[in-house]
């Protein structure tokens, strides 16, 4: 006989329910921010699956971009050897900062995790690198959030051009935008994202979301996707921002030929004859376009780009 009672393996799983978070916010007169992408995770087993998909170790230092009520926050604390959790709502950061008050291993922020589109909070990448040197050897960067979903691209991007980059990334997403990173050549969801993506990391989805184990429901699906940094990847890219850069550049006009895609990139940079020469020793024809290129055929036209820039510039 099963003598198990679901309360005792499962001792929180009847605090995360949405009419629990609910109940818990309105009693401190809150509600759900939309504006801040406020949808809580209430299955406490994805919030579980989210932080064992990430495989932490004790000397992890995690960073998690909305601490929320501080759910995900505190298994990430039991897993890593230091955890840096940033919220922007001033209330939720108090309350967060009552439910994890004695761990020692949690360091909670208040404001928002970007400065702008294209950089970080000032300090955030300070305060990894003093908790990775304090751990010492050994010590990986982790990302892992259920992620409010208008800042995801930005921050996932701003991330990978950081020093040290996370060496593995665990976030809930929309499911669409988990499309496009993971999405192959020649697919409609195959664009700068998915060849910026793949060029520094592997890429799988791990789960997909139904709106309802979130609360409020979001109006789509979401995803827990996880990228592996691939540091080869990352060493073979000569020049990260001109790189990420131009491949932004090459999926601008996604209906246009290759040709006139990389002229109009390379305008007043390149000539047209210069283009041409590049496209043709690649073995590129007149109506290559774009988006079936594989990622390794996007690096060799980047470099050969960057490299005919180069050899301009110096002449
Ligand atoms: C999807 S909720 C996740 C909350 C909680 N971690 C959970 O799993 O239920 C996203 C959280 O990110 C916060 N947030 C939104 N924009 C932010 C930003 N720019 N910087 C930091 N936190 C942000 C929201 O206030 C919200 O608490």
């Amino acid at each position: 006989m099963n003598s198990s009672r679901p309360n005792e393996s499962r001792p929180n799983q009847s605090r995360q329910t949405a009419s629990y978070l609910s109940k818990r916010l309105a009693a401190a007169g809150l509600r759900p921010v939309t504006r801040f992408g406020q949808n809580f995770l209430i299955d406490l087993n994805l919030v579980d699956l989210i932080a064992r998909s990430a495989e932490l170790q004790p000397t992890d230092v995690v960073l998690e971009v909305g601490t929320g009520v501080g759910s995900l926050t505190a298994k990430l604390a039991d897993a890593a050897g230091a955890v840096l959790s940033v919220e922007i709502d001033t209330n939720l950061h108090q309350m967060a900062s009552e439910e994890l008050a004695g761990r020692p291993n949690v360091l909670l922020l208040q404001g928002d995790a970007l400065r702008n589109k294209n950089s970080l909070r000032d300090d955030l990448m300070d305060h990894i690198r003093d908790a990775m040197g304090r751990i010492g050897e050994g010590s990986r960067f982790a990302v892992v959030a259920n992620l409010p979903y208008n800042i995801a691209t930005p921050l996932i991007s701003n991330l990978l051009h950081e020093t040290p980059s996370p060496d593995v990334i665990v976030v809930t997403i929309q499911k669409e935008l988990a499309d496009r990173m993971v999405a192959e050549p020649g697919t409609k969801d195959y664009g700068a994202l998915s060849v910026w993506i793949q060029s520094v990391c592997r890429a799988n989805i791990v789960r997909v979301l139904s709106p309802k184990v979130f609360w409020p429901r979001p109006k789509v699906d979401s995803a827990i996707i996880r990228l592996d940094a691939e540091p080869w990847k990352r060493a073979a890219i000569p020049d990260l921002k001109y790189f990420h850069e131009t491949v932004r550049a090459l999926f601008f006009h996604r209906r246009k030929f290759l040709r006139s895609v990389v002229i109009s990139a390379m305008k007043g940079r390149l000539e047209k004859t210069e283009v041409d020469e590049i496209l043709a020793s690649l073995g590129h024809g007149q109506t290559s376009r774009t988006e079936e290129l594989p990622v390794e055929e996007i690096h060799k036209l980047v470099e050969a780009l960057r490299q005919a820039e180069l050899k301009k510039q110096a002449s």
